[in-house]
């Protein structure tokens, strides 16, 4: 069976993508299951693009193997596109998911759902050394609740209510957020690199 590193520290992150890669036969590994503590990488950049490329080239050259990234966030239209690349940390440091969705809820105050539209974006970047970083990127339309609902996930699931559907995505729970999340829109788009290294 073979093996990807995805350079993630996000528990969450790295549970999904255990559950897609399983699918085609392959164990992937993130920066918690190795043992040794990598450099964390500072997300400077401008882009999920340049973030995760940040992220997923700054790995693959410590280690001199493939490594998978993926840099996502929530872009809220009423907030001019907030928090976008800014997500982890939009209400500032250490990254606190609660404390973020609270910021967000505040700042939509009680504007009424047609103005709470919102989708959640992920860019993948797949880095192998001697060759050029590849990006794929999935998206996941939808609305900024008025109150944290659910248990499952993480981030921002418990305010986002996917299109189509009337619960949050921590409501939905992984089945359901796995078929339609914007990581799963992703990761779709590099089936078919994953298949010709079958
Ligand atoms: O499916 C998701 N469900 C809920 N929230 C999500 C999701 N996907 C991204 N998000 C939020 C979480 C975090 O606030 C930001 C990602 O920031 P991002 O820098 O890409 O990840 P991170 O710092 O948590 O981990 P790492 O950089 O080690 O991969 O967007
Ligand atoms: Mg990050």
């Amino acid at each position: 069976m073979k093996e990807l590193l995805i350079a993630t520290k996000n528990k969450g992150k790295a549970e999904e993508f255990k559950v897609f890669f399983e699918r085609y036969g392959i164990i992937a590994k993130s920066l918690l299951d190795l043992q040794e503590d990598l450099p964390d990488i500072e997300e400077t950049g401008e882009t999920f693009e340049e973030n995760a490329a940040l992220k997923s080239e700054g790995i693959a050259k410590i280690l001199n193997i493939p490594v998978l990234a993926d840099d996502s966030g929530l872009v809220i239209d009423a907030l001019g596109g907030k928090p976008g690349i800014y997500s982890a940390r939009y209400a500032g440091e250490p990254k606190d998911d609660k404390k973020n969705i609270e910021k967000v809820l505040r700042e939509l105050g009680d504007l009424p759902v047609e103005k709470r539209t919102a989708r959640f974006v992920c860019v993948l970047s797949l880095s192998i050394p001697g060759n050029s970083t590849i990006y794929k990127k999935g998206t996941c339309e939808g609305v900024i609740g008025f109150e944290e609902k659910g248990i499952h996930g993480f981030g921002y699931d418990p305010i986002f209510i996917p299109e189509g559907y009337n619960q949050t995505l921590a409501e939905l729970g992984p089945d359901e957020k796995n078929k339609i999340s914007h990581r799963a829109n992703a990761i779709k788009q590099l089936e078919e690199w994953i298949q010709n290294q079958q």
